[in-house]
């Protein structure tokens, strides 16, 4: 197959599909590989090693699009994109449609197969192309928390660890998941007090187990997350319902009551978010205030950290490529139901089904698609 590497477009964005070892795996399986120039060069990936891998480079995105089976990408489609995919292209990336209604509609008139990673499962359950994802933004999460909370970035001014004699900042993290588990990691480190709340006990369990007494953990509902949102200095919200529009679990009024100063880092935005008072932010321009509190965010978080990024991703999303490759659309997502789960919209049709919810199109079941 003809797999094609385009150059991210999205602002601040860095990270590119397939790392050069991507690319010797897919020409050592007898695969051709057409990288755009430059894709990998601002994080030390020039064409050069592209090519000692046995890819060929092509001067823009246009020619990529016209000549690829499959495109292998980071970020969504942005429009100029959608409009270069064809029927029956195969799309391998993060897509995040369930919130972005003209995205799909624009996926939806293209005939593509769009395969999304955020919703590729896994046989021990989980979505293991999101998670090292979620590691990198919820590591992260604590980092650009701690450094908003300063004055000169809009912040009440507090150190997070506190220093001796002076109580340390108390970081609140909705959803235990791998968003919220990183961020537990490194929030623990700093020294700040922390409590995580999540719906699901077994999350709250296996944390409670690691960290024991140095963290609180809470059942999340109504009233414990508005106690625990209004004596926050950071609350980071990484709470997932796969596929789904984040639920707005810190409403408008919440946020009001919190202190002045104080900072939310809404991981979820790439799902809508998960603040009522949250909208998708650059890194060019990562955070706004509404009502004296301070809100990153950033819906490409790992893009900052490009390098790192891109050969986690690779490291989970190589074997579905070389799969897709090597067996076609049709054998591959009918012979691994886990690959089927990240199909959301094939020939003009949607085949996620809280995707097609959430946007009023008819439901498509991928399996009915695969004959
Ligand atoms: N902004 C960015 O750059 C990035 C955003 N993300 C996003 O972060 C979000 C979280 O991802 P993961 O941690 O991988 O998901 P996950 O599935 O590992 O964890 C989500 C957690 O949310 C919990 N949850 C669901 N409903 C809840 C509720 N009502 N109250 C409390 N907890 C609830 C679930 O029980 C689960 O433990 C996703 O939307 C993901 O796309 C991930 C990576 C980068
Ligand atoms: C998961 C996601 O949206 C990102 O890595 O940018
Ligand atoms: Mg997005």
């Amino acid at each position: 197959m003809l797999v094609g590497v385009p150059t991210e477009i999205k602002n601040n964005e860095y990270r590119v599909g397939l790392t050069p070892a991507s690319v010797h795996e897919l020409v050592a399986q007898g695969h051709q590989v057409l990288v755009q120039q430059g894709a990998g060069s601002e994080i030390g990936l020039p064409d050069a090693q592209y090519v000692a891998a046995g890819a060929s480079i092509v001067g823009s995105a246009q020619e990529v699009f016209a000549q690829a089976a499959m495109i292998v990408k980071v970020k969504e489609p942005q429009a100029a994109e959608c409009a270069m995919l064809r029927e029956d292209q195969i799309l391998f990336t993060y897509l995040h449609l369930a919130p972005d209604p003209d995205q799909t509609a624009a996926l939806v008139r293209s005939r593509a197969i769009c395969i999304a990673y955020e919703t590729v499962t896994g046989p021990g359950g989980g979505l293991p192309l999101l998670a090292p994802m979620s590691e990198v933004a919820g590591r992260m999460s604590i980092q650009a928390g701690a450094a908003h909370l300063e004055k000169s970035r809009g912040g009440m001014g507090l150190l997070l660890g506190g220093v001796p004699g002076v109580a340390a900042g108390h970081v609140v993290i909705i959803g235990a998941g791998v968003v919220g588990a990183n961020a537990l990691q490194m929030a623990v480190g700093t020294g700040a007090r922390v409590t995580v709340l999540d719906k699901n006990l077994d999350r709250l369990r296996q944390l409670d187990l690691v960290y024991g007494n140095r963290i609180a953990t809470l059942h999340s509902n109504a009233q414990a997350l508005e106690e625990a949102v209004l004596s926050a200095d950071l609350v980071i919200g990484g709470v997932l319902v796969p596929g789904a529009a984040a639920p707005k679990l810190v409403t408008r009024s919440m946020v009001s009551r919190m202190k002045q100063g104080a900072v939310i880092v809404d991981v979820a935005i790439d799902q809508g978010g998960c603040f009522e008072t949250s909208h998708a932010t650059t890194h060019a321009d990562p955070t706004f205030v509404v009502d004296g509190v301070v809100h990153y965010c950033v819906a490409n978080m790992p893009g900052a950290v490009a390098r790192t990024s891109t050969f986690a991703l690779n490291n989970a999303t190589i074997g579905h490529v070389l799969a897709l490759a090597g067996k076609g659309w049709r054998r591959a997502l009918g012979d691994d139901p886990h690959l089927r789960h990240g199909l959301n919209v094939c020939q003009g049709k949607v085949t996620f089904e809280a995707v097609a919810q959430a946007l009023g199109y008819d439901y498509m079941p991928a399996e009915s698609l695969l004959d």
